[in-house]
């Protein structure tokens, strides 16, 4: 991962208003190469769980680091994007869950729920999410490495 993240956001109509929001933060990030909107836009109405699985198989497949998702709770987007192979996703409406997130489980993909948390907290959230790396070097990647190894199948 370069210094700069690439990142996807997405969300389905529930979620519209704050991922518009977070994607111009985004844009405006000195932290930020680049934003790629998978939708949904102001008309649209795809559901959740399609947005959420086309912004991990783009993180899954290395064209962008991580993925924004919003859905009426965060939560749905989060359980969708973790189907896909390699993907951690995770609900995070607190400062310390969001450092966690990426510090202890190296989660790609953050969720925040429009219908839960405020626009300005959610806002210095994902502005903090930026500042935080994964160090592969801790001993949370040992633990990060079973999450891997069941799901590849090599612990079963
Ligand atoms: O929050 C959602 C899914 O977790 C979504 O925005 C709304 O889903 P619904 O309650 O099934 O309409």
């Amino acid at each position: 991962m370069s210094d700069k993240l690439r990142i996807v956001v997405g969300s389905d109509d529930a979620g519209f208003d704050y991922k518009e929001v977070l994607k111009r933060d985004l844009d405006n990030s000195d932290l930020v190469e680049s934003v790629r909107d998978v939708g949904v836009d102001a008309d649209g109405h795809t559901p959740y769980p399609t947005v959420a699985i086309a912004a991990a198989e783009l993180v899954a497949a290395g064209e962008a680091d991580r993925a924004l998702l919003v859905c009426g709770t965060g939560l749905g987007v989060a359980i969708a994007a973790n189907k896909v192979e390699g993907i951690r996703a995770v609900t995070a409406h607190d400062t310390f869950s969001v450092e966690r997130a990426i510090k202890s489980n190296d989660a790609q993909v953050l969720t925040f729920g429009q219908r839960v948390v405020g626009i300005e907290l959610a806002r210095k959230l994902a502005a903090e999410w930026l500042t935080h790396r994964f160090d592969p070097e801790s001993a949370s990647a040992q633990k990060v490495c079973l999450i891997s190894d069941y799901e590849s199948g090599s612990e079963r």
